[in-house]
């Protein structure tokens, strides 16, 4: 049990997906697990454990911007051991070829700044995805007759945005689409030697301005959670 999960350790499987919002967490575990437990509920931060095929896997959610995700996956790594972490999230596409509730697999994530700043200083660390979760995500998502957007991600601090020249230099370097976590996620991984990987779906265009309500976000993401679950255990 942590300050912010409070589970017992044996409550946390080794396979973790991660959405931001926690009614997203609810939603994937009854619809994608067996034998679904409630497991955290602290600050209204649902966590929950089944089974998928016979695998453990907990589904934690992580909250919006990288301070979030990076209080979750610290206690998930360093408290309860979680050896796979996989975001499952929305975000915004930055290019004209990729549309409303495509699957973006993210290879890396460019940021401005992020928790992990004040130990890399003027270092340009490159947070990156875990080459075989990536491949095998790709391979998943193939296998079901998709094809994924493979690239880099902007995993920006602000969903408001008051810089448009950042946006126009990710835009211009062949960014997929922005969201607010995935960096830290893979930079916390790279530290501990955990696999992480980002897969998302398209829920906003910051070129066509076309965005989904807020249901479709919690509850209709369903190719993204199969792809995750896939490659966790290939
Ligand atoms: O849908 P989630 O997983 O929360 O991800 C995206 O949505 C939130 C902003 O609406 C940010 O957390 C962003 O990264
Ligand atoms: O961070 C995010 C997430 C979804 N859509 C966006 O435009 N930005």
């Amino acid at each position: 049990m942590t300050i912010h999960i409070g589970a017992a350790k044996e409550d946390i499987a080794e396979t973790v997906l991660l959405p931001g919002d926690p009614y997203r967490a609810k939603w994937a575990a009854e619809t994608f697990l067996s034998d679904v437990r409630l497991v955290n509920e602290v600050r209204g931060m649902l966590g929950f454990t089944g089974t998928w095929k016979g695998h453990r896997v907990t589904i934690q959610g992580s909250g919006m911007g990288m301070p979030s995700l990076s209080i979750y996956v610290n206690e998930l790594i360093r408290d309860f051991d979680a050896q796979t972490l996989i975001r499952i999230g929305s975000c915004g596409a930055m290019q004209d070829k990729i549309k409303l509730r495509d699957v973006i697999v993210a290879m890396t994530a460019s940021t401005l700044s992020t928790p992990s700043r004040g130990i890399f200083k003027e270092l340009n660390f490159a947070p990156c995805a875990d080459w075989a979760l990536l491949r095998a995500a790709v391979n998943a998502a193939e296998a079901k007759g998709s094809t994924p957007h493979v690239g880099g991600i902007y995993s920006s601090d602000v969903f408001y945005d008051e810089r448009p020249d950042l946006n126009e230099q990710m835009v211009r370097h062949g960014i997929l689409g922005v969201e607010m976590e995935a960096a830290e996620l893979y930079n916390l991984a790279a530290r501990h030697r955990r696999r992480a990987l980002a897969v998302l779906t398209v829920s906003d265009h910051l070129i066509t301005g076309e965005a989904l309500p807020s249901d479709q976000r919690e509850r209709s993401f369903a190719e993204m959670v199969e792809i995750a679950l896939e490659a966790a255990f290939s």
